[in-house]
């Protein structure tokens, strides 16, 4: 998260840290008491190596009453995700156990209807992700607060020239930005997770490219047929 604050310990209690040999890799929230919806691009750099999620997390790396490192159950990235584009960058996973919700681990709703979220709105987005251009890793949460823009600016040649799908959505990045690390975690509009950050452009604070976030309405179907699937 570039330009952002530190978050009140334990104040997006649904915020998890994706972990590869206990290093983070990328952001995720909890969906579920059983499942956190992450970015697909986050397996990349993972290989076969143990992945593990962290929850109730506000340092990545002090004891807390409610941090727990859970284990993965089963991986779903979404069938048309790809290394090559930044299209349906989203991974279902599930987690060995339920979570107990408690003060430091809770589920974040997110969007079910389709609607394009205004541009002008402010959201916001949270990450254990660089701090700083030359990558500097946070030890503790921080967030920051975004605007929206519309697809039709985010498509314009200065931009992303049209590449931007109505799966996708942009927010400004003159300074404030999402970076490296934070892949996978909430866009958050008014409470709702609209956006998952997805690792588009790989530049971070540059106003020519803005913040690219995969929608989530467009793809709560595939979440249904996943849960339907994995409760039969
Ligand atoms: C996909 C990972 C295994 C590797 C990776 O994350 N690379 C990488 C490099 C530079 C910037 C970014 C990046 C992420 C999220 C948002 C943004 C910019 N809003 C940039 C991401």
């Amino acid at each position: 998260i570039l330009r952002g604050q530190e978050t009140p310990a334990h104040q997006r209690p649904y915020m998890t840290s994706l972990q590869v040999s206990g290093k983070h890799i990328c952001g995720g929230f909890l969906i579920a008491d059983q499942w956190v919806l992450s970015a697909a691009h986050c397996l990349q750099d993972a290989g076969n190596a143990t992945l593990q999620v962290l929850v109730g997390a506000h340092s990545l790396s002090e004891a807390e009453p409610n941090k727990r490192l859970l284990g993965v159950r089963k991986l779903f990235p979404h069938p048309n995700s790809s290394v090559e584009n930044i299209y349906n960058d989203l991974l279902l996973i599930q987690l060995e156990e339920r979570v107990s919700p408690s003060a430091d681990v809770q589920i974040l709703p997110f969007q079910r209807e389709d609607r394009s979220v205004p541009a002008g709105t402010q959201c916001e987005v949270a990450g254990w992700g660089f701090i700083s251009n030359t990558g500097r890793l946070p030890d503790k949460l921080h967030h920051v607060e975004l605007s929206v823009i519309s697809n039709t600016v985010c498509n314009t040649r200065i931009h992303y020239d049209g590449s931007i799908t109505e799966k996708l959505m942009c927010t400004e990045s003159k300074r404030k930005d999402s970076c490296k690390g934070d892949s996978g975690g909430p866009l958050v509009c008014n409470g709702v997770a609209e956006g998952v950050v997805a690792t588009g452009a790989r530049v971070c604070g540059n106003w020519k490219k803005p913040g690219i976030y995969t929608r989530i309405p467009p793809y709560v179907d595939w979440f249904d047929s996943i849960w339907a699937a994995a409760h039969q």
